[in-house]
């Protein structure tokens, strides 16, 4: 199993809900630069862990317009999930980052991990693929396993998943490896690469970019502390702050108060 050294004590959680997408975007992107800034002033790199989905790329797009003070060569970026397709494929994550913000920001192309694609380094082996993504997280941590990233973007599906992380899965039921492959996803394509939950759950900041009615009933269910095997959503969480960012949609199937 994997566990997390942070010695956080009692995580905050917060439930944000916006009028809608745009305001929700807005406010996680000025929200971004302030964590990531506060991470710089304090450890002098941040760690960020970037999302695939609309709200993910929204918000790097609105970055890519006003970063504030973020020094983007010290900042190290990973994805929480990929697609094992050729690079050049439109539906991959990181294609869509260099698209909205990667293009726009000085990067240091050296602290930009992405994950392997099926044309990449390691051809058709997805195996050995999301075995060195784990290497390239054990190698930028300090104790080995992967960093406590400063922040970890999340995308939620309707049915509750994460990364490529989907209810009554072996990769969601994962508990020793940081990283695994994916060849049968519910959701097209079937083969991905995904962090998996222990290691999302070592980030300091955890957030939920989630808009929508077909949403509700999953963000219901993780507040209501669901079992992850049923609603992988239910099972993340930051070690200093887990920030549902919701539209009213989204929210609509909590508790009033
Ligand atoms: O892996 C995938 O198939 C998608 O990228 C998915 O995980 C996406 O992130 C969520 O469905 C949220 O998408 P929206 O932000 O568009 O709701």
């Amino acid at each position: 199993m994997i566990a997390s050294d942070n010695p956080h004590l009692e995580p905050m959680t917060e439930t944000l809900v916006f009028d809608d997408k745009s305001e929700l975007v807005s406010t996680a992107a000025q929200r971004f630069v302030d964590v990531v800034t506060a991470a710089q002033r304090e450890r002098g790199v941040a760690h960020v862990v970037l999302t695939g989905g609309s709200n993910g790329i929204a918000i790097l797009a609105a970055l890519a317009a006003n970063s504030g003070e973020i020094d983007w060569s010290n900042v190290e970026l990973y994805w929480g999930d990929d697609r094992f397709v050729p690079d050049e494929d439109p539906e991959r994550n990181v294609g869509q980052a260099r698209d909205a913000l990667l293009a726009h920001v000085p990067v240091d192309p050296a602290k930009v991990h992405a994950m392997a694609a099926s044309d990449g380094p390691f051809g058709d082996d997805i195996d050995a693929a999301a075995e060195d993504y784990a290497r390239i997280l054990s190698e930028l941590s300090t104790g080995g396993v992967a960093p406590e990233f400063d922040l970890h973007l999340l995308g939620m599906g309707g049915e509750g998943h994460i990364n490529s992380l989907f209810p009554h899965t072996e990769a969601t039921a994962e508990i020793s490896k940081t990283v695994v492959a994916v060849t049968d996803s519910p959701k097209p394509p079937p083969r991905r690469i995904t962090l998996t939950l222990p290691v999302v759950n070592r980030s300091r900041a955890v957030w939920f970019l989630v808009a929508g009615a077909d949403k509700a009933e999953a963000v219901a269910a993780a507040h209501g502390g669901a079992d992850p095997a049923d609603w992988p959503c239910a099972g993340a969480h930051g070690t200093a702050e887990t920030v549902w960012f919701l539209d009213e949609a989204a929210a609509s199937h909590l508790p009033a108060d």
